[in-house]
């Protein structure tokens, strides 16, 4: 039998870097594992590309797809429902490929009590003045938008304590080299190491 791959939450308030980090952790190549498109009832922003960024969908097909239990985990995030498709992460932690969340604090928290064996990683931003900046020059937010992201990052950097891990994101290339030791760490703890060489003895 395959050993399940790790499950990886990354959480953190808008505009702190997630994608960001996100995207050059899978950009360096070292890393071995899948990214969970969420589903969202949010617009398209420009550049972004249903399927990849996103499952754009109507409010009436995420809230069918909550009925029937498709869902691990959503959220109502600044007026718009956000989740992530079930199938998708166990067919994937199954095939013994880890897979990577990024998601907001809520969601994370139901994930954490249904999946507690994930690894919750929290990246912080170096302060809230620089937080507005990054969500400003952005660019794809309205202003009375960015002040709503703004209020639910003080909520959500409450929520940090529940986090295995903290981030700061002072510096992408500083954030990215925290979170890949952190994984690769995650893989040489005993119990995961245990149940390999149990494996291989009871193949001999
Ligand atoms: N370490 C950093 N230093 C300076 N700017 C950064 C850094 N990390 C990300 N940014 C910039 O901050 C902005 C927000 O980044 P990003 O979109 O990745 O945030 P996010 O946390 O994924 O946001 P959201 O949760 O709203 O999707 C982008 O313009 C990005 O280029
Ligand atoms: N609970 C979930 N939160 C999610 C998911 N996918 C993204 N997000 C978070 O929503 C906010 C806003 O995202 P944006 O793309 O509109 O800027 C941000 O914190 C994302 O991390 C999800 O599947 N579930």
């Amino acid at each position: 039998m395959t050993e399940r791959g790790i499950l990886i939450v990354l959480s953190g308030p808008s505009g702190v870097g997630k994608g960001t980090v996100r995207k050059a952790i899978f950009d360096s190549g070292e890393m071995d594992f899948a990214y969970s498109i969420s589903m969202t009832t949010r617009k398209m922003r420009a550049g972004e590309k249903d399927g990849v960024d996103y499952f754009f969908r109507s409010k009436e097909e995420f809230e069918a797809l909550i009925e029937s239990g498709g869902l691990l985990e959503y959220a109502q995030y600044v007026d718009n429902y956000y989740g992530t498709p079930l199938k998708y992460v166990e067919d994937t932690l199954n095939s013994g490929q880890d897979v990577f969340l990024e998601i907001e604090v809520n969601g994370a928290m139901q994930v954490r009590s249904k999946m507690p064996e994930g690894v919750f990683i929290f990246l912080t931003p170096p302060d809230i003045k620089e937080l507005k900046s990054r969500i400003m020059h952005r660019g794809t937010d309205e202003m009375a938008v960015v002040e709503k992201r703004l209020e639910k990052a003080v909520e959500e950097i409450k929520m940090m304590r529940y986090y295995d891990y903290a981030v700061e994101n002072d510096k992408v290339e500083n954030a990215v080299n925290k979170i890949k030791h952190i994984i690769e760490s995650e893989h040489l703890k005993v119990p995961r190491v245990v149940n390999q060489y149990r494996k291989i003895i009871e193949e001999m």
